[in-house]
């Protein structure tokens, strides 16, 4: 990039987004964009991705030289072939299965055969951990899902670069590991270049570099050394070996961790029908826990009404009484759910709490062990009838 300078017209006013920005990224480089907000992070990006062009300057993109009168066809030919986007809301085409949604920068391209293109959309979705969701719509799929199949998408047509922009800011914490690994192996094994956008501070110190910006311009370039990059890397492999450990233990779907609820965390685990075995473990204290609260003459703590009640985020008061609502001939695929740990204080003043002001705790203060809600699956459906996906999906906008 040379000289790079990026004004938005507003009305008749200009808006500078960007002010002479210059640097140069090398192949195979892995560079996080990081500074103020309005600094002109987004608008680097989109720049580099032709997405937007720029007012004045230069740049060369893959051996092609771009500036503003570098025509929209081409831009449009160079981004479908050498560069892959993830954004932070996921952007995948609702209406198309996770395989569709793959394969369909492999079809613009044209490329490939039909069943060439089928079968590397199911190596890509397998390679990314989803080859048992390929033909599961966006709306089945948990934010970490839906992002892994986007990195499936961004790099079906063997980019070179990656452009993230702020590609974990929708994920908690496990599935941030889980997308990162993904995101720096295809740069490390695959040399994909990868240019990301974050606030999030963790994320830079995979980097090789980082580039602060502000009011339009780049402050600081930083070099991450080797040694904090290799910290980082090891913390990173231990965790998503802990999530694999997991995982072989019987936690099959999406792992949800959330410590803004309260001071020591709160946990939700999601288990498929051939998990019961290791819900047994929790059983006794469970037990205790529903002959205290039915003493107390609290809510009842295994009414599917309540699975309900939080799969649709609503969390009734903790003084309801509430009827069982739920359909017994739903087709869900849920059988289990256990739910460790959900200490919901009323009078907790955090984030998570603002964005849930209509929100009762459903029990005050305690620890609420909601466990084993069996669905039969028979034939009727119902409006209940969602897949473990959706559930989790809901569970995690909620937790
Ligand atoms: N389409 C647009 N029209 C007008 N002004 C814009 C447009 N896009 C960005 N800007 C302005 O350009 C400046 C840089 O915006 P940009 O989105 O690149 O910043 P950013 O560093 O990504 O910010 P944030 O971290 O808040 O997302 C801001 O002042 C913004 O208001």
């Amino acid at each position: 990039m040379k000289n790079i300078h990026k004004t938005y017209l507003l009305g008749i006013e200009g808006v500078p987004a960007l002010r002479g920005v210059s640097m140069t990224i090398k192949r195979g480089e892995f560079i996080c964009i990081f500074g103020t907000s309005g600094g002109g992070k987004t608008t680097m990006l989109n720049i580099i991705g032709t997405i937007d062009k720029p007012t004045k300057g230069e740049m060369k993109l893959c051996g092609k030289l771009i500036n503003h009168k570098t025509s929209d066809k081409d831009l449009a030919f160079l981004r479908l072939k050498n560069i892959g986007f993830v954004f932070q809301t996921f952007n995948l085409l609702s209406s198309l299965t996770a395989l569709e949604n793959v394969e369909m920068p492999m079809i613009l391209l044209g490329e490939l055969s039909a069943s060439e293109r089928r079968e590397r959309a199911i190596s890509l979705l397998t390679k990314v951990g989803m080859k048992d969701r390929l033909d599961h719509f966006p709306s089945q799929l948990s934010g970490g899902e839906q992002q892994r199949v986007t990195i499936a998408r961004a790099i079906a047509n063997n980019p070179d670069v990656l452009l993230l922009d702020e590609p974990t800011g929708d994920l908690d914490t496990v599935n941030t590991a889980i997308i990162m690994k993904l995101l720096t192996d295809l740069n490390k094994k695959e040399n994909i270049t990868l240019v990301m956008v974050t606030h999030d501070v963790g994320l830079k110190m995979y980097s090789d570099r980082i580039i602060w910006m502000r009011d339009g311009k780049i402050q600081r370039i930083e070099t991450v050394p080797e040694h904090s990059k290799k910290e980082h890397f090891q913390k990173l492999y231990r965790e998503i070996e802990s999530i694999n450990q997991k995982q072989k233990d019987g936690i099959t779907s999406v792992f949800v961790e959330n410590n803004s609820i309260n001071k020591r965390g709160s946990m939700s685990e999601y288990r498929k029908p051939t998990d019961y075995k290791s819900i047994a473990s929790y059983s006794h204290k469970k037990q205790q826990q529903q002959q205290q609260y039915q003493q107390q003459n609290e809510s009842p703590i295994f009414s599917s009404s309540n699975v309900n009640n939080i799969i649709n985020a609503d969390i009734p008061s903790s003084s309801s009484s509430y009827t069982s609502n739920y359909n017994s001939n739903s087709q869900t695929s849920l059988n289990a759910i256990n739910m460790t740990n959900f200490n919901n204080n009323s009078n907790s003043n955090n984030s998570n709490n603002n964005n849930n002001n209509n929100r009762q705790p459903l029990l005050k203060d305690t620890d609420v062990y909601l466990d084993i809600v069996e669905v039969p699956s028979s034939s009727s459906s119902s409006s209940n009838n969602k897949s473990i996906e959706q559930i989790t999906n809901d569970l995690s906008k909620i937790l």
